[in-house]
């Protein structure tokens, strides 16, 4: 991965890794998000925890190059195309980051208690050093990331419409996490785009 410099770019070092911030990514996420959220296929999916079924707190959907398939959060999801308007931004992306993305997973949080656990990005399918770059739309919602031989985790608010580049080798010392935040009433689209190696 050749990252162009970026004009704004913050990069915040971890031990083992870093991360890149960009808060004015997007010229216009609103309507990027909104666009978005019509896109046919958004589900919820139902996740097997001890024998039972509960519902995850957030609604997904899976696109990229027809017939790219990724395993995630016990799931098989299979694209099947760039929906308008999300082409022309990985286009953008390819050419900052000097690399490839053939897929991206969208998350909606539809407020505050919509959250996603820990986990670190690091299937596989994704090579031994993924890049993930992390766009976010609509409500400001806190990042937070932990070590993953044990420390104090980091808190980073991701603004609407900014880019978070996650650079390898991060998924291998760290898992993120997007908690709850009760007093958050708005929604977010957060859109990771990925590279599925096969
Ligand atoms: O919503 C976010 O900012 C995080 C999403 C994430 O970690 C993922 O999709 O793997
Ligand atoms: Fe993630």
């Amino acid at each position: 991965m050749r990252l162009k410099s970026l004009p704004g770019a913050e990069t915040i070092p971890l031990v083992g890794g870093e991360l890149v911030y960009l808060p004015n990514y997007v010229a216009e996420p609103d309507s990027l998000k909104t666009a978005l959220l019509a896109v046919p296929g958004w589900y919820q999916p139902q996740l097997q925890v001890f024998g039972k079924y509960h519902a995850t707190p957030r609604r997904v959907h899976f696109v990229g190059d027809a017939g790219v398939q990724y395993r995630y959060s016990g799931h098989l999801h299979r694209a099947e195309g760039w929906p308008p308007g999300l082409a022309t931004l990985r286009d953008r992306l390819e050419e900052d980051c000097g690399q490839r993305f053939n897929c991206a997973l969208l998350n909606h949080y539809r407020d505050g208690n919509d959250t996603m656990g820990y986990h670190s990005d690091d299937e596989t399918a994704l090579g031994d050093n993924p890049t993930v770059a992390s766009v976010s739309l609509g409500a400001e919602r806190d990042f937070a990331l932990k070590p993953k031989r044990g420390g104090r985790a980091q808190t980073l608010p991701l603004a609407s419409g900014s880019l978070l580049l996650m650079l390898p080798p991060i998924q291998r010392y760290w898992r993120h996490a997007l908690p709850k935040r009760a007093g958050v009433g708005k929604e977010r689209v957060n859109i990771t785009f990925r590279r599925i190696i096969d």
